[in-house]
C-alpha cells in the first residue's frame, strides 16, 4: 500500500507532502496512493519503548504480545523492548524467540526480547546471555528488571560480558536490603501515612555503584526508570567522565507524585515509587539537558485483583503505552525534535533498532512514523484503553494530542485513531 500525507507538518516544520511507498519515505508522487489529510498533523519518527511488559508467557490475563502491542500501535509506538520478567522468565534462547515469534505475527510493532541477566531473575548465576544473543532474537539489552543485579561481582561480570557483541546492561537500580518492607517513597508522607519507606538513597547508590563498574570494564550501563534528583547528578557526574550510561524516565515519574498515595489507592504504587515535587522538576530538567536521555514507559500491566485490593498487598506498576506521548506533550508542550529525540531517535539507537528513530525528511528512510494531532484534548476513559488492563494511574485527566495514524514499514497499524487489525 502507498499513502501520500497530505500537508502534514514532519517535526512541527511547514506542512509539505510525504509519499510512502515501498515500506520508506518517497520523495517522488506515487501513482494510486491512498491520499491522508494530514492537515495540522504533525509526523514523528514510530516512538520506541526500551521498557515494556508485556506479561507474554505466563500472565496472559494482564496482558499478551497481541494486546500490548496494539495499545503500543495506538500510542504512537513502533518498536517496543519486552522485559524478560515473565514466567516462564525469558532466560534462555527458547523463550525469547518465543516473545519475538509472537511480536512477529501481531505484526503491530516491533516486538524485541529484552533477555534476564540471572536465571530465574534469581541473582545467583548468569543466563546463558551469548544464546540469546545469537537467537533468532537478537537480543542486546539484559536486564532483571523487577529485581535488581545486586551482586556486584556478577554485575560486573554481565558488563563484561555483554562487550563482545556492543550488548547493554539495564539495572532495576533498588539496593534490596534498603527496600525491605518498602511501599512508598520515605519522606514526609509515608511517614504521616504509616507506610515503609522506600529511601532515594537505595536507588543512588546502586547508580553509583553500577556507573564505577561500568567506567570499571568500559561496558555500557543503562539505568531503568531513574526516579531521584539525586540519580540525576550521580549520573550527570558519570557522562562528564565519559562512562557509557544511559539513563530513561518515565511519563509517571516526569508528573506524579508521591502525595498521590494519600488516598491508598494503589493505581498510584510504582516501582520506584512516585517521589517528591522536587525530583520532578529535577528529571524534567534532565531530560532537557540530556542527563536522561530517554522517556521509557515502564508499561506494566495487572490484572484487576493484583491492583484494586489493599495497598500492601497490590502489585507494583502502572500503564504507560497509550497515555506516555499526551503525558510528555502536557509536560513540556509542543517541542517535538526533543520529543522525537527522547522517545524514538535515542530509544532506538540504545536498543540497537536500526530502522527505527530515522529522519523522515529523507528518501529511503525506512517509514516508520506515528502521525499526532495535537490540537485534540482527550479525557484518558481505562475502559478505552486497548491493553488488557484497566490499571492507569491517569483516569480522567484531560490530556493533549491524539495519535491518528502509525505505520510500520510503510504498513498503517493504526487509521483515524483505530488499530487496522
Ligand atoms: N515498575 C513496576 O512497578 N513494576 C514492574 C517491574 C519493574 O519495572 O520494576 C512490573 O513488572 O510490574
Ligand atoms: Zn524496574
Ligand atoms: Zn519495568
Amino acid at each position: 500500500m502507498a499513502y501520500l500525507l497530505k500537508g502534514v507538518s514532519i517535526l512541527g516544520a511547514s506542512p509539505t507532502d510525504l509519499y510512502i511507498a515501498d515500506g520508506v519515505i518517497s520523495d517522488k508522487p506515487v501513482d494510486g496512493a491512498e491520499v491522508i489529510d494530514a492537515a495540522g498533523l504533525v509526523a514523528l519518527p514510530g516512538l520506541v519503548d526500551v521498557h515494556t511488559h508485556l506479561r507474554e508467557p505466563g500472565r496472559e490475563d494482564a496482558e499478551t504480545v497481541d494486546t500490548g502491542s496494539r495499545a503500543a500501535a495506538l500510542g504512537g509506538y513502533t518498536a517496543v523492548c519486552a522485559m524478560a520478567n515473565t514466567s516462564p522468565v525469558a532466560d534462555t534462547a527458547g523463550v525469547v524467540e518465543q516473545v519475538w515469534r509472537l511480536g512477529r505475527e501481531a505484526g503491530l510493532v516491533d516486538v524485541q526480547p529484552i533477555g534476564a541477566v540471572t536465571v530465574g531473575l534469581a541473582g545467583k548465576q548468569m543466563a546463558e546471555l551469548g544464546a540469546m544473543a545469537t537467537s533468532a532474537a537478537n537480543v542486546r539489552i539484559f536486564s532483571d528488571d523487577g529485581f535488581c543485579v545486586a551482586d556486584p561481582k556478577l554485575m560486573r561480570r554481565a558488563l563484561e560480558y555483554v562487550k563482545a557483541f556492543d550488548g547493554v546492561i539495564a539495572q532495576h537500580a533498588e539496593e534490596p536490603r534498603l527496600t525491605e518492607g518498602a511501599q512508598m517513597h520515605e519522606g514526609e508522607v509515608s511517614t504521616r501515612l504509616g507506610l515503609t519507606g522506600w529511601p532515594a538513597v537505595a536507588e543512588e547508590a546502586i547508580i553509583a555503584r553500577d556507573v564505577l563498574l561500568a567506567e570499571h570494564v568500559g561496558s555500557r550501563l543503562h539505568v531503568c526508570h531513574v526516579s531521584t534528583a539525586g540519580s540525576v547528578e550521580v549520573l550527570r557526574q558519570a557522562k562528564a567522565r565519559g562512562v557509557r550510561v544511559t539513563a530513561e524516565v518515565t511519563p509517571h515519574h516526569l508528573l506524579l507524585t508521591d502525595e498521590l498515595a494519600a488516598g491508598y489507592d494503589p493505581v498510584f504504587k510504582v516501582n520506584p515509587p512516585l517521589r517528591t515535587r522536587k525530583d520532578v522538576e529535577a528529571l524534567r530538567r534532565a531530560l532537557l539537558d540530556g542527563v536522561i536521555d530517554v522517556v521509557a514507559t515502564d508499561h506494566a500491566p495487572h490484572a484487576v485483583q493484583d491492583k484494586e485490593c489493599e495497598w500492601s498487598y497490590a502489585r507494583p506498576g502502572m500503564l504507560g503505552l497509550e497515555t506516555a506521548l499526551p503525558i510528555v506533550l502536557s509536560v513540556f508542550g509542543p517541542q517535538w525534535d526533543l520529543i522525537a529525540d527522547r522517545m524514538s531517535i535515542a530509544p532506538a539507537r540504545i536498543a540497537g533498532l536500526d530502522g527505527h528513530g530515522g529522519d523522515l525528511t529523507k528518501a529511503g528512510t525506512p517509514a516508520n512514523l506515528t502521525l499526532v494531532d495535537p490540537s485534540v484534548q482527550r479525557v484518558v476513559d481505562p475502559a478505552e484503553l486497548a491493553s488488557r488492563s484497566r490499571n492507569t494511574p491517569y483516569a480522567g485527566m484531560t490530556l493533549p494530542g491524539r495519535i491518528v495514524a502509525t505505520f510500520l514499514r510503510g504498513e498503517a497499524t493504526v487509521l483515524d485513531g483505530k488499530a487496522v487489525k
